[in-house]
């Protein structure tokens, strides 16, 4: 990546520089050490932080910004009965040490059952904390939803969490940049979700590895805060650091009036530098893939990594048809795992349960897609479908607009805010051998519980399935 202000740069450069506390020297060999960059925003939740907490402890230190330090509970939270005390002790024990040590440094924190909890990802933007041109942190992968906004959003390590929230910086590597630039229409009943796994399919589940992904071009332009957070925060499962979207008035109106957004000559002042921060003409990439959004369909996994991926219309891939032989095996391995036999169509692939939720596909617009599919119609016989906002104040708008009502009258089950399935560690989980349609982001073995069989899908095609009882997109829908 470029250093000088006068070379065109990215939008991930020029927020990597505004934040640059200390330079990184060169070794003799000519590695660039290290910089030392200046965070925005630290987000916390249960999971990752105990640890971090506990070294401040030992070294007598406060949390240096509590006022950019924020905490939510999420990961452990049952999503019935978010009212009462949590019953599993492991759980328990985590969100009351995340309880005990925001009090005591001093911590904003929303506690299951206040307005404001949920999932990181979703409470952070829905506040307006997530801002264009931060540098945000959290201990979570999928903190690069946040990217979105044109922030640099970066998961961390537990270690990391605990450096941040003693000094408020970050020692970062310089990262390789690239362009995912999206041309032309998505065509009707192709969400962002298609593209992303689309995405993912095409450059794998490494391709991204080292790089900042800059997703642009106008297919990207024309989507909605939401849909380009679900975007961004699978840029992860590409292997990348992180993923951005460059700001523009839809980033402004998602933001505008949010209770932490900038008002008055602030937000003028805040724009006109927001303006700023779109990638130079000129401005060279390390890499640049480019895709057809005129191409894309509905798409789901058949394997066990998220790019494991093809149209919903396709058939489960042959390993012997693979000519790369990593690739082959372990295709081989994931379809015995998901119990699939290569050449049947993914549209007769039944499904046990549908997991509507996730800081990928838990926001309104995610809710709105459902109920519009589900309205006036039942879920299948023996189908079980739990959908789960990304946080109280998504449950609360979905009521608000009648969408609660929708759901419940079409059979499924609606829930109050947190990770939920998307990974075991609330009672939210499959059995072994149950198959499920998920709007989450990671479909390894295990992740939705021990032995679930996990197909990573858009919401849109989640409901339609919820209905027809296997793989289906809304047009399969009588
Ligand atoms: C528990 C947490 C550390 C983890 C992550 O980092 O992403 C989780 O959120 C996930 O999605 O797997
Ligand atoms: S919803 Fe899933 S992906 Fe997102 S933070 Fe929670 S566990 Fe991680």
């Amino acid at each position: 990546m470029s250093y000088s202000p006068n070379t065109p740069r990215t939008l991930a450069e020029k927020v990597w520089d505004d934040h640059v506390v200390v330079r990184g020297e060169e070794d003799a060999s000519g590695n660039r050490n290290p910089d030392l960059i200046y965070i925005d925003l630290h987000l916390v939740h249960e999971v990752t932080s105990p640890q971090a907490f506990d070294g401040l402890r030992l070294a007598d230190r406060p949390v240096r910004r509590p006022d950019l330090t924020i905490a939510t509970e999420d990961h452990n939270v049952p999503t019935v009965d978010i009212f009462k005390p949590i019953a599993d002790e492991v759980s328990r024990t985590q969100v009351e040490t995340l309880r005990r040590n925001c009090e005591e440094f001093g911590i904003r924190l929303h506690p299951m059952g206040d307005a404001e909890q949920g999932i990181v990802h979703v409470v952070g933007p829905q506040l307006g904390l997530t801002q264009p041109g931060m540098t945000v942190v959290c201990g979570d992968s999928h903190t690069s939803t946040h990217g979105a906004f044109g922030a640099l959003a970066m998961g961390i390590g537990t270690s990391e969490v605990e450096h941040v929230l003693a000094t408020q910086t970050l020692s970062l590597r310089p990262f390789r940049t690239m362009a995912i630039t999206v041309d032309g229409e998505l065509p009707a009943g192709v969400t962002s979700k298609d593209l992303i796994l689309a995405v993912i399919a095409e450059i794998g589940t490494g391709g991204g590895q080292g790089y900042v992904l800059e997703y642009r071009g106008s297919a990207i332009e024309k989507l909605s805060m939401e849909a380009r957070m679900t975007i961004c925060n699978m840029s992860i499962e590409a292997g990348a650091r992180a993923g951005m979207i460059a700001p523009d008035q839809v980033t402004y109106e998602f933001l505008r009036g949010r209770p932490n957004a900038p008002t008055g000559s602030e937000w003028d002042d805040a724009v006109a530098y927001w303006d700023s921060l779109r990638t130079d003409a000129g401005a060279e990439f390390d890499a640049e893939v480019h895709i057809d959004a005129t191409k894309l369909t509905p798409f789901v996994t058949w394997g066990t990594n998220p790019g494991q991926g093809l149209p919903l219309a396709a058939r489960v891939p042959d390993p012997a048809e693979i000519a790369d032989e990593n690739a082959a095996s372990a295709a081989r391995r994931a379809l015995e795992y998901m119990d699939l036999k290569p050449g049947m169509p993914l549209r007769d692939v039944k499904v046990d349960t549908v997991f509507v939720g996730s800081c990928t596909n838990g926001r309104i617009e995610d809710l709105r897609a459902v109920a519009d599919v589900l309205k006036g119609r039942k879920v299948a016989d023996g189908m079980r479908m739990l959908i789960v906002p990304g946080s109280m104040r998504v449950r609360a708008q979905a009521e608000d607009e009648g969408l609660g009502e929708i759901f419940t009258a079409a059979g499924a089950d609606w829930r109050q805010a947190g990770c939920s399935m998307c990974l075991g560690m609330n009672p939210d989980q499959l059995t072994p051998g149950e198959r499920c349609a998920s709007t989450s982001n990671r479909n390894f073995e295990g992740r939705q519980g021990k032995g679930g069989r996990t197909h990573l899908v858009s919401p849109a095609v989640a409901a339609a399935t919820a209905i027809r009882g296997t793989l289906s997109a809304p047009a399969d829908l009588a």
